[in-house]
């Protein structure tokens, strides 16, 4: 049976040195600004929330900052390393859940886990033994051996964050990583997430759920129209209200939908 919640919330960590730096990113798509002079420290040990309405360019701004799209301008260092000066030796030390997946998803969740392994640089014995261990603390069973392009999304969004763990890398880059996860498995998720970066490792995420990110998450960024408009712990940036009722001051939303007013008068 799967166990109960175990941790509800972010533990006191001391952080360390800077594991990765954003310095002055910015993304153009011909005139759109995608994001704009984006600049953040995450230091090891840190539980890192990206939050943004939709389009805020949290996608954009993780995609750079672990090499997968290039910047108009700015530079991204893991751990005092360029990402785009030495891509491979960068990107050897981040493990990457990416926006839209792709996995080789005509393997089996076992054998996904075991050649991502392998193509990390794992020797046979340590891969097998990850991919076994990853198969337990991920609570996959049976569906280990099953197909990846038969899993449910959610089921998908798990074996590619456990593939993103096997080479055991310093700092994890999340985009929305509880999308499509039920409430059970997010426990489970949070708290093998809480067990890394209580061994020294770092987690950056980004996620539409501030009561997820008011609860794991240490500090936090939140990101509107491609600009940091708020960053720090997450205690310093919701004061005395709750990091929704924070994140709804900063975006200042329309209070209420207007020009829908025909919706619904059929029904009455
Ligand atoms: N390839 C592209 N070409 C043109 N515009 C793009 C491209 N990719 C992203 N954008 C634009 O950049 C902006 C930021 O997009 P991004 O996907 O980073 O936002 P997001 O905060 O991750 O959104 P969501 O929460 O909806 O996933 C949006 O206006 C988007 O339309």
């Amino acid at each position: 049976m799967t166990p109960v919640a175990r941790v509800t919330s972010a533990p006191h960590r001391e952080l360390g040195g800077t594991v990765l730096r954003l310095h002055d990113l910015t993304k153009r798509y011909g005139s759109e600004v995608a994001v704009q002079s984006v600049s953040l420290d995450v230091r090891r040990g840190s539980f890192y929330g990206i939050v943004g309405p939709n389009g805020a360019g949290k996608t954009t701004t993780l995609s750079m900052a672990t090499g997968l799209l290039k910047p108009t301008s700015g530079t991204v260092e893991v751990l005092g390393i360029d990402v785009w000066e030495n891509a491979a030796e960068a990107r050897s030390r981040i493990g990457i859940l990416p926006d839209r997946l792709r996995l080789f998803d005509q393997l089996t969740g076992g054998q996904l886990l075991y050649y991502t392994g392998v193509l990390r640089g794992l020797d046979d014995e340590t891969a097998r033994a990850r991919t076994a261990s990853l198969i337990q603390a991920f609570e996959f069973g049976a569906a280990a051996n099953r197909l990846v392009v038969d899993y449910s999304a959610g089921m998908t969004k798990k074996i590619a964050l456990a593939s993103a763990l096997i080479h055991s890398p310093e700092l994890l880059v999340l985009d929305e990583p509880f999308e499509s996860i039920d409430p059970v498995s997010a426990v489970q998720l949070t708290d093998i997430l809480f067990d890394y970066v209580s061994r020294g490792g770092t987690v950056i995420l980004s996620s539409h759920s501030m009561d997820l990110v008011q609860r794991v998450c240490d500090h936090v960024a939140v990101i509107v129209d491609g600009e940091i408009l708020a960053d720090g712990t997450v205690d310093a940036v919701r004061g005395d209200i709750t990091l929704e009722e924070r994140f709804r001051d900063i975006v200042r939303g329309p209070q209420r939908t207007e020009g829908l007013d025909w919706l619904g008068i059929s029904f009455n």
